[in-house]
């Protein structure tokens, strides 16, 4: 993906046709001549229309927006593990969703597992899905599993960034926003027309150690650990009383909601191991009995073969038939 809205001084635009360093792993590309832009736009909207060429967004930006809604008028496939442009302005989701043939975002909600996908195809079939609940973050199932075994927060933390589980900041996840974009990502599938202002959202940390007050590396290295012993207290409380500590994640017709829930030791979320996740969909057909969806709801393998899976799904649509 080009970077154009972060590179402040780029170094000389290559000619067109790219140059091979292109393919080198880290680097990105500029088109800044205005005719080598427009020829690549011009290949691009062909490949787009005839082989369903795709462009990828694994950032974790808002800023890419604009850019994957022009991909989609020109023709192009989108593939997003970003959640960031599904849950800005409702108009964005629904110009990009609303292309279904064209977008897909698997990974968008539990990694490579197919909660989407499940929730699409019970939708498409006249079923009404009424209710979604379920741990969605796998970062913090790893963290409230590894609290459970006396674990201290601040380590389990850090381990779970080092294992490729958290956001490029982890208070994405203890805040609560990650699940809450993956909350409004499915409500808004659901039909709901709503933003994230309309989702009640616990944060695990005060407003002392967000982001506007310290920096990332600083959170990590002292802001972590002034978080332990209320942690290990509420964690210890829970198991008093036969519970154990989950981020759970409720959308109905009564609302959407995320935060830190005591549950039962042996339900299906106390059970969660790891940074697994599990999802129940219920609707008319999975009334009594949801629909559930578990497994390793984060890191960077199952997100990528989501990611891989959606781009093969795409191409399948631009196929031949003989
Ligand atoms: N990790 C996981 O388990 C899952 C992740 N996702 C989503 O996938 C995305 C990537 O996550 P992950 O790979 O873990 O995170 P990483 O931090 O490893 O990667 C994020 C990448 O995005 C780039 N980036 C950030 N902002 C911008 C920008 N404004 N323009 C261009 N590039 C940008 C970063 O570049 P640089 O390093 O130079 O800043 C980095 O290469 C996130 O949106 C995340 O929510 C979804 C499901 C699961
Ligand atoms: N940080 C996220 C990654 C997947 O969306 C998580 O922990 O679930």
């Amino acid at each position: 993906m080009t970077r154009s809205s972060r590179t402040s001084a780029p170094p000389s635009p290559p000619a067109f046709p790219c140059p091979p360093y292109s393919a080198k792993v880290g680097h990105c590309q500029l088109f800044q001549n205005p005719e080598a832009r427009s020829r690549v736009i011009d290949a691009a909207t062909t490949l787009g229309r005839t082989t369903g060429l795709v462009l990828v967004d694994c950032s974790a930006t808002y800023d890419t927006v604009n850019l994957l809604k022009d991909a989609v008028d020109h023709g192009c496939c989108v593939v997003l593990a970003n959640k960031k442009p599904l849950t800005g302005a409702y108009e964005d989701f629904q110009k990009l969703v609303s292309n279904f043939r064209r977008i897909r975002f698997e990974s968008t909600v539990g990694a490579g597992l197919p909660v989407i996908a499940s929730v699409t195809r019970i939708i498409a079939s006249g079923d009404p899905v009424s209710r979604v609940v379920g741990s969605l973050s796998g970062t913090l199932g790893y963290v409230m599993s590894e609290l459970e075994d006396g674990k201290r927060f601040s380590e389990v933390v850090k381990t779970a960034k080092s294992l490729g589980y958290t956001e490029p900041d982890p208070r994405d996840d203890l805040g609560g926003m990650d699940v809450a974009r993956k909350a409004l990502i499915l409500a808004r599938l659901l039909g709901q027309q709503i933003s994230m202002d309309n989702i009640n959202v616990e944060s695990l940390y005060p407003s002392e150690l967000g982001p506007d007050a310290v920096s990332t590396e600083d959170f990590l290295e002292s802001g972590l650990v002034q978080l332990d012993r209320s942690m290990e207290e509420r964690a210890k409380a829970a198991s008093s009383r036969g519970n154990v500590l989950r981020y759970v994640c409720e959308i109905g017709s009564a609302g959407c909601q995320v935060g830190l829930k005591e549950v039962p030791k042996d339900s299906a979320l106390g059970r969660l191991r790891g940074s697994d996740n599990v999802v129940e969909i219920y609707s008319r057909c999975y009334e009594s009995s949801p629909l559930v969806i578990q497994g390793a709801g984060a890191g960077n393998d199952t997100t990528a073969a989501g990611v891989l899976a959606d781009v093969i799904d795409l191409q399948d649509l631009f196929q031949k038939t003989a």
